[in-house]
């Protein structure tokens, strides 16, 4: 178990640590810190109160909730948001509203979900040239269309 260190600003009084809801969940619920109504086509980043520490070689994911997607078109427009270990500001949620009514952001309400996950470092080689494959340069849609297989 990856254990994160979690700090509570002064905002963040009495509000739940981020949590799994369920025991099989992938995220951590995180709630809002402040009350917004989110307009249609607004974006807002929104405060959590808290601020974290995650180990050399890890990452927290920002994760849009689904229900918010497919009920309101609430979601996190940079989704995987990143947090990045040696970031030590506010933990917070960008998110836009592409629905069309406004949408109550409420202190205490679970607004997205938090995945750590391990991050690979990795160095260039630069080459001349790379090895052959049978794709090549296709892509885009080069084997084909959203037929069936
Ligand atoms: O959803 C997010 C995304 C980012 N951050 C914070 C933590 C992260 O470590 C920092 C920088 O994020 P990112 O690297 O995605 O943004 P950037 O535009 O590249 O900014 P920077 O130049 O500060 O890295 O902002 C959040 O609080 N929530
Ligand atoms: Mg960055």
């Amino acid at each position: 178990m990856l254990r994160i260190s979690i700090a509570r600003l002064p905002h963040g009084d009495g509000l739940p640590l981020p949590s799994y809801a369920t025991h099989g969940a992938a995220g951590m619920d995180v709630v809002a810190a402040e009350d917004l109504d989110l307009m249609p086509g607004q974006r807002h980043a929104v405060a959590t109160g808290f601020k974290v520490a995650i180990p050399d070689g890890y990452e927290i994911q920002v994760r849009p909730r689904s229900g918010l997607a497919l009920k309101h078109g609430i979601t996190v427009p940079n989704t995987p948001g990143t947090i990045d270990s040696d970031y030590r500001g506010e933990l917070k949620v960008i998110m836009i509203n592409h629905g069309s009514e406004p949408f109550p952001i409420r202190r205490g309400e679970r607004i997205a979900q938090l995945v750590p996950a391990a991050v690979t470092h990795a160095e260039w080689d630069e080459v001349d040239e790379l090895c052959e494959t049978a794709r090549g340069a296709g892509g885009f849609g080069s084997t084909g269309g959203h037929g069936s297989l």
